[in-house]
């Protein structure tokens, strides 16, 4: 990014979690035009830009918000203690453990915004707001799913981070974490790279992409010698258990691809994660099941196990769907928190005019549609008003 374009950009917002560091923030186009309906309120046009870096290298994080000068973008606390302090809305649990630095490190105030109301918030706006957001996949199919404003709650949200939230979903605001499981994505990227010797995330997933589970997961096939178990509806190529075939292949880990391994062990997280999905959604009566969370990562063998899982073990009664920008909703949330804050707690900052108030989506505000950008889904087309 130009810094000199910075001028540009309000409401940083961040999610802080225990892998990934994930930031949104409005980057205005320059369009600026007076409402029509009130000469109070200026409609700024613009995208919704994304960004992430790994938490162990938070610094990274820090240098690119002072590069750019993000953190310019906040808002101006004038109550007491925070006087002349900017402040930044951030979720996630590194918005208390690196409060702190970043005050130290930016002059900043931290605004922190509860992790599971920002999840849903970011996945209420996304559904609301963004067309082409949220699709299903089976079979090698993607189908985009368009979800009637009138006809969205309840659902399931399963986040899948470092590790797994699960949260019943009722309404703008209105939502329970029914569950969790900390078999979740830092497993999978954790075990992997012990058992892989891989690096990142990335060549982790690369890994798996050429690997084979059926070399390390015993099938119902390699108990029931090849054939299906129909009485209880288990085919013989069913996982019967994963990693089970190291028990007896006498076999040292290093005798294993390591592609192999990678292979089983998404298999193993993503199977558990739809299974447990399922029984929450059964528990409630829940038909539609969303996932998120940087695990999913568009990956689509990820999605397929997760369907299938949710297909399986629903007999067909559940839905799995994911989100095109499944790993920010958090921080979306805690975007879309700035236009709660009423309007005289919010003082313009150099970037913006005066009490900025997000008009994207909610009951107090009028609503501008948001047109995604399909060409790019890093970045959402959108209008924000100022008042
Ligand atoms: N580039 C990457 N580097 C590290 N992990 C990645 C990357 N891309 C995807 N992942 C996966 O995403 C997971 C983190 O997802 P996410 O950012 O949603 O969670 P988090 O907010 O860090 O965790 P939590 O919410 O549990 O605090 C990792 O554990 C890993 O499985
Ligand atoms: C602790 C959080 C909420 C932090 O994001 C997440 O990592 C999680 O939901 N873990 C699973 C914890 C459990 O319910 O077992």
């Amino acid at each position: 990014m130009d810094p000199a374009a910075t001028s540009q950009i309000s409401h940083l917002a961040l999610d802080i979690g225990g892998t990934l560091i994930k930031l949104v923030y409005f980057s205005a186009n320059g369009d600026h035009c007076e409402d029509s309906r009130s000469n109070e309120i200026s409609v700024v046009h613009g995208k919704l830009c994304f960004a992430k870096f790994e938490t162990k290298k938070i610094d990274d994080c820090l240098e690119f918000i002072r590069f750019n000068i993000l953190h310019h973008s906040g808002v101006q606390h004038l109550n007491g203690m925070a006087h002349d302090k900017l402040s930044v809305k951030a979720t996630g649990g590194g918005a208390f453990k690196f409060a702190d630095l970043f005050k130290e490190k930016l002059g900043i105030l931290l605004d922190k915004e509860d992790e599971m109301c920002s999840l849903v918030g970011g996945v209420n706006f996304l559904l609301k707001t963004v067309p082409r957001e949220a699709f299903t996949y089976l079979d090698g199919q993607k189908e985009f799913v368009e979800i009637d404003h009138n006809d969205l709650y309840p659902y399931l949200l399963v986040n899948i981070g470092s590790g797994v939230s699960m949260i019943k979903v009722d309404g703008d605001g209105k939502y329970e974490r029914i569950s969790g499981t900390s078999l979740g994505g830092g497993t999978f990227l954790g075990l992997g790279k012990l058992l892989t010797k891989c690096e990142s995330f990335d060549e982790l997933l690369e890994l798996s992409h050429h690997g084979n589970n059926r070399v390390i997961d015993m099938l119902v096939g390699d108990i029931y010698g090849g054939t299906d178990y129909s009485k209880i509806g288990l085919s013989s190529t069913a996982i019967a258990s994963s990693f089970g075939k190291a028990i007896s292949d006498g076999k040292e880990l290093e005798d294993y691809q390591p592609e192999d391994v990678a292979r089983s062990l998404l298999r193993m997280i993503s199977n558990n994660i739809g299974q447990i999905a399922y029984l929450n959604a059964l528990r409630f009566g829940l038909k539609r099941i969303l996932f998120g969370g940087f695990f999913i990562r568009g990956l689509e063998y990820t999605m397929d196990t997760i369907s299938v899982a949710v297909h399986f073990w629903s007999r067909g009664e559940a839905k799995a769907m994911f989100l095109r920008h499944e790993g920010f909703l958090g921080a979306l949330g805690a975007f879309t928190s700035y236009k709660t804050q009423s309007h005289n707690d919010l003082k313009s900052n150099q970037h913006t005019v005066q009490r900025a108030i997000l008009n994207c989506s909610g009951d107090n505000f009028r609503h501008i549609p948001v047109t995604s950008n399909l060409n790019d889904s890093e970045t959402i087309e959108c209008s924000i008003s100022l008042v």
